[in-house]
This record gives structure tokens, C-alpha cells and sequence, in this order.
């Protein structure tokens, strides 16, 4: 028999035919029952998240948008782990009690503790906001030595009990430095796993931009926001734009005022966490957690194609950035993954100012060093 006849003989077969169909229909049947779940809310786990210092000021912002499905989308249910001091328990029991009185459908459990054991175990997203803020008139890095042991510590309860896959956002300052800290004493958590919080100032970029141009601030995209959450930040407007109604143009152009962009501009956004503090005597609680719901949403959902946000993650060496870091790079963010944006100009004067931030990043890694 040629090899012809035999292929006639098999797709002849009606055996085979039948397993074919039997398949074909079980996959079909498969699909209609996902698809049926989805419309009924009924096939999803519930994602494991944490939030230390859940009873501050941001923990207080942050935990109704998570439980809201601010972060996670609204069909996936979230279980709460919040993690308080022994002086900040009782406040956080009436955080749970608002919480189950708020009714949240998307809320499928919460845990209040103050082990941090307990609050690490099985959990897939940490947001750690626990510690202390600083005062005005203060530096971010004027709080390292009681905030970064926090994050030594912390590091191997994550290590040890969390999920394999968790992925971490640091928020408390010195953001960037905390999670390095994090992430040496956590050396089993991949690199790729754990990020600080730098969105709330590409928020606070585009919110700058949208004022001067007086157009709506979901109309700007691609600022970026380099290196450390400290006042040596820097926002870069040079890959940025605005939609209008004659397609794409660039931030520049239409600003059309270099010495506002390389002046006011840098400083309003490098100060603005000042500025709030000096005017609320408390940090950007409501921004910082709506930043950090921003952050962990797109890092898991993923960024819209064409746009990228900014997020302090591992330096790969990209831009001639000391690998090792935790700085504040452009990101895109697809299947969970985040990726550097690669092949952006860099320009004389943003070169020295990524330069000067990363400089800063390798003095504070000394110095907590020499707080642990
Ligand atoms: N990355 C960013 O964009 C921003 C960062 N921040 C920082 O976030 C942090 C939190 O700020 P707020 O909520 O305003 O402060 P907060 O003082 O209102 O809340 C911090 C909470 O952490 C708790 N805490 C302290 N040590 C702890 C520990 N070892 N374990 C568990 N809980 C602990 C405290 O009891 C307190 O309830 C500060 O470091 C602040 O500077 C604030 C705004 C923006
Ligand atoms: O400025 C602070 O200390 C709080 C903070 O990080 C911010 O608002 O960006």
C-alpha cells in the first residue's frame, strides 16, 4: 500500500472520525462552560493580597479600592492580609469591622495580624506600605534607619510563606531602597518579583502636563519617570505625548516652553510629595494608594500597546545604570512580566540627571547598610 492510499485508509477510518468529533465537541463544550463562568462570576480563585501598615494613612485609602477591584479587575475576587504593630492593632480592627460593613462583593476573606508570618502566608500581590513617613521639612531618606529594617525583616517572612509567584511593591520611603533591601535579605524571590512605587509621580507628570495644556490627563502618555522616588528624580517629557484630534503630538511642541519643562515642571513633580505634606501634615495617602492600585494593575493586567508607565524595578544595566539597582525605569508590561523600554535618546542634560539620581541610589544603599 503507497503512502497515498494509507492516508485515505486512516481519514477513512471511522474510529478516528469519531475520536476527532468526540474532541472537537468536548473542547467546544469546555469553551461554553468557561464562557458561561465568566458571565456568572463563578470560576475564579480568589487572589491573596497583603497590605502592611494596612491601618496608615495610605493602607486606610488603598484597602476599599483593592476589595472595590481596583487592582484586580472587577470578576476576581481578593482575599485581604493586613499586617499592623501591636500599636496600630486595634486602630486596624476597625479597619476590618469597615470592611465587612462596606459589603464589598469582591471581598472574600480578610486577615488582621500582627505576625508577620501570618500575613505573608500563601500570599500572591504584597503591598508593603508599613513604616514610618517622614515629617515636613524632612528628606525621604531622613527615615531609612527605622524603615529599612522593617524591610529586612519582613523579607524573609515573604521569602519563606508567600506564594512562589508573589509579586512585591514597596511603597514606604525610601521606596527604592527598601525594596533593595528586600530583595537582598529575599534572595530566593525573583528579581523580576519585586518593584517600588515611582507611578504616583509619573501621575503626578502627566497630571502637570494635562494643567498647562488644559487637556485631559487620560489624553497624555509616555512620560517618564528616572530613577529614585526622592527629590533627585527625574520626569522626562522628551518621549511623551497628547492625543488630539490631528493624531499624536509630541509634550514639547505643544508646551512649547523648554524653560518651564526643564525648570518648574521638574521641580513641582520632584517636590510634590513636600508640597502635600506641608499642606495635609500627612503624606499623599489618597494618590499614593490610586498609584499603587495603577502600578500592580497594569504590572498584571498589562500596559495598553503604545504606552508604557514608570515603575522602580531591577536595573538590568539598561541605560547605563548600574545593574543591581531598583530605579525607576519606562515599562511595558505583558502576561505579568514587565520589560524595559528599550532604545530611547538620551540627551545631554537627561543624561546627567539619570546620572545624578542613580548616583544618589548608590549612596542610600551605603548608608542603609550602615543602618541594618
Ligand atoms: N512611594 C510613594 O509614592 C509614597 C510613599 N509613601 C510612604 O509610605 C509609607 C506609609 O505612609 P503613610 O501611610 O502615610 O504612613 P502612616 O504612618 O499613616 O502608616 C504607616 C503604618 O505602618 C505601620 N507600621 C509601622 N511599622 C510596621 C511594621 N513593622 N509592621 C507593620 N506595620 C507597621 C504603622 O503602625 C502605621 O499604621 C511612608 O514611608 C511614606 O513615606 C507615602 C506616599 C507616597
Ligand atoms: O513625600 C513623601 O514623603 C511622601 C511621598 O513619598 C510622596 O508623596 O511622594
Amino acid at each position: 500500500m503507497n503512502m497515498e492510499m494509507l492516508a485515505l485508509e486512516i481519514l477513512d477510518n471511522t474510529v478516528l472520525k469519531k475520536t476527532v468529533l468526540v474532541f472537537f465537541c468536548g473542547f467546544l463544550f469546555w469553551k461554553i462552560v468557561r464562557y458561561m463562568c465568566g458571565l456568572l462570576k463563578v470560576d475564579k480563585e480568589p487572589v491573596t493580597i497583603l497590605v502592611t501598615g494596612a491601618a496608615g494613612q495610605i493602607g486606610y485609602a488603598l484597602v476599599p479600592m483593592i476589595a472595590r477591584g481596583m487592582v484586580l479587575g472587577p470578576n476576581q475576587p481578593v482575599i485581604l492580609h493586613m499586617l499592623e504593630t501591636e500599636a496600630g492593632f486595634e486602630a486596624l480592627k476597625g479597619v476590618k469591622m469597615e470592611l465587612i460593613d462596606a459589603a464589598f462583593p469582591l471581598l472574600k476573606g480578610v486577615v488582621i495580624t500582627t505576625d508577620v508570618v501570618e500575613a505573608c502566608k500563601d500570599v500572591n500581590i504584597a503591598v508593603m506600605v508599613a513604616g514610618i513617613p517622614r515629617k515636613e521639612g524632612m528628606e525621604r531618606k531622613d527615615v531609612m534607619s527605622r524603615n529599612v529594617s522593617i524591610y529586612k525583616a519582613q523579607a524573609s517572612a515573604l521569602e519563606e510563606h508567600a506564594a512562589a509567584d508573589c509579586k512585591v511593591l514597596v511603597v514606604a520611603n525610601p521606596a527604592n531602597t527598601n525594596a533593595l533591601i528586600l530583595k537582598e535579605f529575599a534572595p530566593s524571590i525573583p528579581e523580576k518579583n519585586i518593584t517600588c512605587l515611582t507611578r504616583l509621580d509619573h501621575n503626578r507628570a502627566l497630571g502637570q502636563i494635562s494643567e498647562k495644556l488644559n487637556v485631559h490627563v487620560s489624553d497624555v502618555k509616555n512620560v517618564i519617570i528616572w530613577g529614585n522616588h526622592s527629590s533627585t528624580q527625574y520626569p522626562d517629557v522628551n518621549h511623551a505625548t497628547v492625543a488630539t484630534s490631528n493624531g499624536q503630538k509630541n509634550v514639547r511642541e505643544l508646551v512649547s516652553d523648554d524653560y518651564w519643562l526643564n525648570n518648574e515642571f521638574i521641580t513641582t513633580v520632584q517636590q510634590r510629595g513636600g508640597a502635600i505634606i506641608k499642606a495635609r501634615k500627612l503624606s499623599s495617602a489618597l494618590s499614593a494608594a490610586s498609584a499603587a492600585c495603577d502600578h500592580i494593575h497594569d504590572w498584571v493586567v498589562g500596559t495598553p500597546k503604545g504606552t508604557w508607565v514608570s515603575m522602580g524595578v531591577y536595573s538590568d544595566g539598561s541605560y547605563g545604570i548600574q545593574p543591581g539597582l531598583i530605579y525607576s525605569f519606562p515599562v511595558t508590561c505583558d502576561k505579568g512580566e514587565w520589560s524595559i523600554v528599550q532604545g530611547l535618546k538620551i540627551d545631554e542634560l537627561s543624561r546627567e540627571k539619570l546620572d545624578k539620581t542613580a548616583q544618589e541610589l548608590i549612596e542610600e544603599k551605603a548608608l542603609a547598610y550602615s543602618c541594618l
